[in-house]
């Protein structure tokens, strides 16, 4: 057995563990890095970078048959499912030397590829090397929730682990779990020319503001997703080469089935309790500066941490951490300020409060603030029109912004930078944008809360007045 002693020991290369082990490693910290898997993790190799490629192949079979009313002769598509998973694994495969073994170790990294578990509250083993490390950063991840449902060890069954590897087209693919993934991949698939069906037990995107997520779902009805709210998959069997997914709503069979009902924290093989570790099925129990409760020498990062589970809050907590663990500077998470996305057609973006949580939280001292789509230029110009945008409002700043419509993923970066600084909605109404852009729709939703306290206000209408009459 080989033993190191090295600052900091980082189990898991994913979005979390990579950006930590940059950072430390690039300012002068000792790094071991524990990858039992892919390095990348879930965002690069079953998450974010395929998913967001198939939905790319997606949206060039769909602006194909959809080009009329741009005067484009529409055609129908001809989708190589095979080759559109070709250009997934390609796109994977170009981002993966940033992420690989190779660069790490450039940087001097230490990278260890086994599985990590601890033996002591002091000590990891990984293969044969017991590593002793003054921090610890627990940086897991998390992978597919499968639940018992009764059947479903009968069937073949898909998770974001393997789909992107599914190589013949799914003529009708079954997804259970109406959350983004299910939802992202039900819109790529019937893009691509499968029959979907969406089974979710509750209320589809039901993390987002319900009157904007009932737009992403109106549009993926009318792209002929066949979406059914509030059933539970209670059974599933199988008869030949079909599956049926049996809910209290009726019996729906298809020729494949996707399992997205959420995620489990990649703890098992830990042997957190060996390290005094607290946890529970949401990840390690860790206070605002993500440290153990129980362990002080061990951290938790990205979605191992117990909070929102994408690859922008992973860096944002190598941040947090680099801070604490490098520098010994008080550090802590704030989760006010993050954004999220789900890349359908149109998009969907949250950051802060929804309206619902914001009167929840402040009653009528918040102000919501409301702007279409169909009112801005390049939206009109490019037939992007479907869209809407509300802000809500605090004493002159916006505590939360909710954006559905063309770009929205992009467009919430702005309302996150301004939430982050705290900065008030003067600060986006006095900002200059090029016109015609979809991004002047943050503008005028600001427009839209100084409009009535300028034109609608008597004492602004008297002073005018006055000023018209005095001035030469
Ligand atoms: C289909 C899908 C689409 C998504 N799309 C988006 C998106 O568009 N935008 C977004 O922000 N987020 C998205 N996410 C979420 C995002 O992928 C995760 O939030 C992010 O990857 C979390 O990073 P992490 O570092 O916590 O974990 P990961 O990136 O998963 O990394 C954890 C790593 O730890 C390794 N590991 C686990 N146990 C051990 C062990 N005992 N020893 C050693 N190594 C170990 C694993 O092999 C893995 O490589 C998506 C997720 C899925 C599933
Ligand atoms: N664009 C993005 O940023 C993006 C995309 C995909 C995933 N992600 C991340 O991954 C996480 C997981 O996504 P997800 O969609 O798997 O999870 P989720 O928890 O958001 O949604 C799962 C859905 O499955 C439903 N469900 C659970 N059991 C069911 C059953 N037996 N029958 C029918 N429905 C059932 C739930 O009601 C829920 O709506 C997200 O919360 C997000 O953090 C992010």
């Amino acid at each position: 057995m080989k033993r190191i002693k090295t600052d900091i020991c980082i189990i898991g290369g994913g979005s979390g563990g990579l950006s930590i082990a940059a950072g430390a490693v690039q300012m002068g910290a000792k790094v071991i890095l524990i990858e039992g898997g892919k390095m990348g993790g879930d965002c690069l190799n079953y998450g974010c970078v395929p998913s967001k490629a198939l939905i790319a192949s997606a949206k060039q079979a769909y602006a194909m048959s959809h080009g009329a009313n741009l005067g484009v002769a529409e055609t129908d598509a001809v989708v190589d499912y095979a080759a559109a998973k070709d250009h997934v694994h390609d796109v994977i495969a170009t981002i993966a030397p940033v992420d690989s073994v190779e660069r790490f170790e450039g940087l001097g990294v230490h990278v260890i590829q086994e599985h990590g578990r601890f033996i002591s509250e002091t000590d990891v083993q990984a293969g044969d090397t017991i590593i002793t490390a003054r921090r610890f950063v627990v940086a897991t991840g998390s992978g597919p929730l499968v639940p018992p449902i009764p059947g479903l060890d009968s069937v073949t069954y898909y998770t974001n682990e393997n789909i992107f590897d599914l190589r013949e087209k799914p003529k009708h693919l079954i997804i259970i779990g109406g959350g983004p993934i299910g939802i992202e991949m039900a819109q790529a698939h019937r893009r691509l020319g499968c029959n979907v069906t969406v089974i979710e037990g509750a209320k589809a995107l039901g993390k987002d503001d319900p009157e904007l997520a009932q737009i992403v779902l109106d549009t993926l009805r009318e792209e002929g997703v066949n979406i059914i709210e509030d059933a539970q998959a209670e059974k599933i069997s199988s008869k030949g080469d079909t599956i049926t997914v049996h809910t209290a709503k009726g019996d729906f069979t298809g020729s494949h089935l996707l399992m997205a009902v959420g995620r489990k924290v990649n703890t098992d093989r830990l042997d957190l309790d060996k390290g005094g570790i607290e946890h529970d099925r949401r990840g390690l129990k860790v206070g605002d500066n993500l440290r153990s409760i129980s362990n002080k020498r061990v951290y938790a990062a990205g979605d191992v941490a117990g909070g929102l589970q994408f690859t922008h809050v992973a860096g944002y907590h190598a941040g947090v951490l680099i801070r604490s663990m490098l520098f010994g500077l008080p550090s802590k998470q704030r989760t006010d300020h993050i954004p999220w996305a789900t890349y359908t057609d149109p998009e969907l973006a949250q950051v802060g409060l929804t309206e619902a949580q914001a009167k929840e939280k402040h009653g009528d001292k918040v102000e919501v603030v409301r702007f279409e789509f169909h009112h801005n230029d390049r939206a009109i110009a490019e037939r992007k029109t479907k869209g809407l945008i509300k802000v809500m409002v605090l004493k002159g700043r916006p505590i939360g912004a909710s954006i559905v419509g063309h770009q929205a993923g992009e467009l919430i970066g702005m309302w996150a930078m301004a939430i982050a600084n705290n900065m008030k909605m003067s600060a986006i109404a006095n900002t200059v944008l090029p016109y015609p852009t979809i991004t002047e729709v943050n503008k005028r939703a600001a427009g839209a809360y100084f409009s009535p306290r300028l034109f609608e206000n008597p004492t602004v209408k008297r002073v005018v007045g006055l000023v018209q009459r005095w001035l030469p």
